[in-house]
């Protein structure tokens, strides 16, 4: 594989994607280079249906091999949620802080050792003409009580990794790369990778 473009428009993902790609050897795109103008419909039940989804319309449209990312926060004492709505919680202008108020604003009365939950990430590898590659990465952690920090995106300010004392944001970005969800889905990813050249 010579190039692979992102099927995102997420500007942390897609730093975060090239910065654990960048010793592939592969040209890396995302949708922030490229003009597609459709929209994606991510209407799936899962994290790897919407993977999928993304995948392949981006690489039937464009020709070449294609990555897709679909992510979000698992949050036990919610039942899930907000999982695979976790980009659109609070509303479709999918803002970040509005996001967060409402978690925080739900889990008020949930006790901290109630307040486990998970960072999901499916990433689904399509090339045209060959069956689509599905896998997911979790990373394990709970729900602060206010945002802290200002690194990352999304849901990082009130996300602490299991065993750590600072959120998400409060890690550098190669840290969090260190122990993510899309970290622990990219290894997969070049497993995989691995086993296709050889
Ligand atoms: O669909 P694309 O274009 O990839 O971009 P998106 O932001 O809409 O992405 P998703 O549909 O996968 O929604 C994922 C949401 O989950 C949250 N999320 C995913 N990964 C995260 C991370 O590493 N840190 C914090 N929040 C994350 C964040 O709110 C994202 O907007
Ligand atoms: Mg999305």
């Amino acid at each position: 594989m010579k190039e692979l473009v992102i099927a995102t428009k997420n500007a942390g993902k897609v730093k975060e994607f090239k910065e654990m790609l960048k010793d592939f050897g592969i040209e890396v795109k995302s949708l922030l280079d490229l003009d597609f103008e459709g929209d994606i419909v991510e209407d799936g039940l899962t994290f790897e249906e919407n993977a999928t989804i993304k995948a392949e319309t981006i690489a039937e449209w464009k020709g070449i091999p294609v990555l897709a990312d679909d992510s979000g926060l698992e949050i036990d004492a919610l039942d899930g949620r907000p999982g695979v709505y976790s980009a659109r919680y609070a509303g479709e202008e999918k803002d970040d802080v509005k996001n967060m108020e409402k978690v925080l604003e739900e889990m008020q009365q949930v006790p901290d050792e109630q307040r486990t939950a998970r960072f999901v990430c499916s990433v689904a590898v399509a090339r045209p003409g060959h069956p689509t590659f599905v896998e997911r990465g979790t990373c394990e952690g709970s729900i602060g009580r206010e945002p802290r920090g200002t690194n990352g995106f999304g849901y990082d300010p009130i996300f602490y990794p299991e065993g750590a004392d600072r959120s998400m944001a409060e890690h550098d970005p190669s840290e969090k790369n260190a122990i993510s969800h899309r970290r622990n889905a990219i290894k997969k990813v070049e497993e995989w990778l691995k086993n296709q050249n050889s």
